[in-house]
């Protein structure tokens, strides 16, 4: 991230953190003539080659907020997980046109260790790992690089305590936080507020937007039912119980896409 732009939003005084819809910033034709990140075509998620969700055609411009929703359990996370490789597809096409090291996944916090011995300063710096195996552990963060990460999320002042005794909504700050290390060009986040009071989740959300707006950052964030998250959207995909998708364009200018309904 740039040090010339602050991102920060109010964590510190989250009473004041506005409530009303924000206002998509983009022209409307300025998504549409970005170049596409991702492309998908045909894609069936599932496990031990059962399918679970799709066959899914989508693809993905950069600068947009793209919401994906849908009841539990329908394979919202196993979509992400399959996006990014740690899942193989049951089937289909993943064609992504950016360096793997430009995506960052943001995971949700049930799914780690809950007795992971480590600080957040420990886990803030895995975000700084390249590569494989222990030369990836070999690295020595700079200090002031994390703490300006955590700042942006307003949790420097746990920068020494230990991951498992944070709640989960600072947990998931502290894994935002190590997302935006690097200058990453896509995040991926599984229910990044899920934890959060309503004004963290506000203030979360508004600093995603932020990203997507004034560093062209993408994102594709899952979201339960999230008006604000909602409001920051160009694009919504609803995922129904039989594993179909439809996107929504909250922007006129992606209607030309053969692909945006299904
Ligand atoms: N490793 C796995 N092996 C087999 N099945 C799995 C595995 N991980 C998840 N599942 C199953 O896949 C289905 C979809 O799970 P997933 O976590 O993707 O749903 P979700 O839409 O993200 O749900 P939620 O909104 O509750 O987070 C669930 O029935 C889950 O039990």
């Amino acid at each position: 991230m740039s040090p010339d732009t602050d991102l920060r939003p109010n964590f510190d005084q989250p009473g004041q953190v506005a409530h009303e819809t924000i206002p998509p910033c983009l022209p409307e034709d300025h998504i549409s003539r970005q170049p596409t990140l991702l492309q998908v075509q045909g894609l069936v998620c599932g496990y031990g080659g059962k399918g679970l969700l799709g066959p899914l055609d989508f693809h993905l411009h950069q600068g947009t907020f793209m919401l994906i929703e849908g009841p539990n359990g329908v394979g919202k996370s196993t979509l992400l997980k399959t996006l990014i490789g740690l899942i193989p597809p049951v089937s289909g096409r993943i064609d992504w046109s950016l360096p793997a090291d430009a995506l960052r996944f943001v995971p949700q916090t049930r799914t780690l260790d809950p007795m992971l011995p480590a600080t957040v300063f420990d886990v803030l710096a895995t975000g700084l790992h390249r590569g494989r195996g222990l030369s990836a552990l070999r690295i020595r963060p700079r200090r002031t690089e994390l703490l300006e990460a955590l700042e942006v999320v307003g949790m420097a002042h746990l920068c020494d305590h230990l991951f498992r005794e944070l709640s989960e909504g600072q947990k998931q700050l502290i894994l935002l936080a190590r997302a935006l290390l690097g200058k990453p060009r896509l995040l991926l986040l599984d229910e990044p507020s899920a934890s959060m009071d309503p004004e963290r989740e506000a203030a979360t959300i508004e600093l995603l937007h932020g990203i997507q707006q004034q560093l062209d950052v993408t994102v594709m964030m899952i979201a339960h039912g999230s008006a604000l998250a909602r409001s920051a959207s160009s694009r919504i995909m609803r995922i129904d119980r039989r594993g179909h998708i439809a996107i929504e364009e909250c922007l006129k200018d992606c209607l030309d896409d053969p692909h945006h309904t299904h």
